[in-house]
């Protein structure tokens, strides 16, 4: 939850309410139309200085659309340390203007500005999952979010089903920042990410964030016309939270080959209760006949964890779309890892043992596609899940499936709140 300044007090912060099973969401259902007496400014005024640090930026060193753009470039270099100790000035010395600190509520309202022409919000229930075990500290809310690449949606994914107009990025972007907003994440996971640096990091970081984020060697972003550059994985958590101990930026390999997918992996320390702990994002390969790859590339992964946790002495959680259902190799191997994982969402069905039957839900030209490829990871001996955000109903979707004028990508969130065992059982 957010921690600023201009804390957002209320009914926004619905969690752990005493004696519910269900939790409301947030109650942040938009007008479908804006009343008539309260106009609302055609550029909102956060909104437009996230634009404002993208045109500066454009100014000094990263200009857009130009297909494998400068952009591109200037990402590239900020991989390896001795580029980055070049200090990048639109990097390192941003306006000071945009570090003011946001409040969350203005932003929303901005948001809801935007969409007013939009149908309202999909209303989503926190499941309250709680064990016996007493916390004395604030659950970690982490948010797990293919969030959908815009150059991807735009040129590549084919959702035939979807209007263009569902997919303007000035519209799709109030939509995500709407849903990190409604759940309010300590920590954020995302996928996808074509907009970092003139949106997401700038406007994150105004509202106590600090964010990495490692873009894909090759994206398919770059293919299309347009682009916004590379699209990747990015992580933030809040500041005022976590002390950050240690981060690696991590390329997947594949039978010891350099792959295009990527991963970060953070040690993190909270500032409440002192413990550390891992925090790793990840998107691997997609599409059927590459089932082995992603195995390989899951195992490379589990041996980074298994280091960076210091064979598991390190409480994990691990966020990703694996692009791979429960029935695939590298879902087994990340089940029955020596890292003692369990998946957060299973805990959301009757018996606890099956995963969600769906987590994206789309339309191409080759048919529908409904699976199950998101999943929040955790480490099951030291941390417990309190609660998990319920799915989307096939209702709420819509014949149409995802994204929609209402949803903004074809993947659903996944958010849960994590709190410690108490006492650390023998494996730490
Ligand atoms: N310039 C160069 O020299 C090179 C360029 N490339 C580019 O990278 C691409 C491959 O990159 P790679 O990372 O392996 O890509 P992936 O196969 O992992 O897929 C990339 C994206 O496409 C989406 N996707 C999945 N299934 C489909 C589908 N059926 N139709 C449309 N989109 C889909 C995925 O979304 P989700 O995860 O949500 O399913 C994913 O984000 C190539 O097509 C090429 O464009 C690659 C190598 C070299
Ligand atoms: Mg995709």
């Amino acid at each position: 939850m957010f921690h600023s300044p201009r804390r957002l007090c209320s009914a926004l912060l619905q969690r752990d309410a005493p004696g519910l099973r269900r939790l409301p969401a947030p109650g942040l259902r938009r007008p479908f139309s804006p009343p008539a007496s309260a106009p609302r400014p055609a550029s909102p005024r956060l909104l437009a200085a996230a634009s404002g640090a993208a045109r500066s930026c454009s100014r000094t060193a990263c200009s857009m659309g130009t297909g494998t753009s400068r952009l591109y470039s200037a990402l590239a270099k900020t991989l390896n340390s001795s580029a980055a100790s070049q200090h990048p000035e639109y990097l390192v010395s941003p306006d000071p203007e945009h570090l003011e600190p946001i409040d969350p509520k203005e932003l929303l309202e901005e948001c809801r500005a935007v969409l007013h022409t939009r149908p309202p919000r999909f209303q989503r229930d926190f499941v309250d999952l709680r064990t016996d075990c007493p916390s004395t500290h604030p659950p970690i809310r982490v948010m797990q979010w293919n969030i959908l690449a815009q150059a991807l949606g735009e040129g590549k994914d084919n959702f035939v089903q979807c209007p263009v107009e569902a997919l303007k990025w000035e519209e799709r972007k109030c939509l995500i920042l709407e849903e990190i907003l409604a759940y309010q994440p300590d920590i954020l996971c995302l996928q996808e990410v074509d907009h970092y640096f003139d949106t997401f990091q700038p406007l994150l970081s105004r509202l106590g964030y600090q964010g990495t984020f490692f873009p894909k060697p090759w994206s398919p972003c770059l293919d299309v016309e347009h682009n916004n550059g590379p699209d990747g994985c990015a992580l933030f958590f809040l500041q005022n939270r976590f002390k950050l101990v240690n981060s690696a930026n991590i390329r997947l390999t594949a039978m010891t080959l350099k792959t295009n997918q990527v991963a970060i992996a953070q040690t993190l320390e909270c500032k409440e209760s002192g413990r550390q702990f891992c925090i790793a994002v990840t998107h691997l390969k997609a599409r059927t006949g590459w089932e082995r790859f992603r195995s390989a590339q899951g195992c490379d992964l589990l041996q980074n964890l298994q280091n960076i946790t210091q064979g598991a002495k390190i409480p994990l959680i691990v966020c990703g779309d694996f692009n791979a259902e429960p029935t695939e190799e590298v879902y087994k191997h990340f089940a029955s890892s020596s890292l003692n994982l369990n998946s957060a969402y299973k805990l959301l069905s009757a018996d606890g043992q099956s995963e969600p039957p769906y987590t994206t839900w789309k339309i191409r030209t080759s048919g529908e596609c409904r699976h199950t490829l998101d999943y929040i990871w955790y480490s099951k001996h030291a941390l417990n899940v309190r609660s998990a955000l319920d799915l989307l109903t096939e209702e709420q979707i819509g014949p149409n499936r995802l994204p929609s004028f209402n949803y903004p990508s074809d993947h659903l969130s996944l958010v849960c709140d994590f709190s410690f065992t108490e006492e650390p059982d023998g494996l730490l």
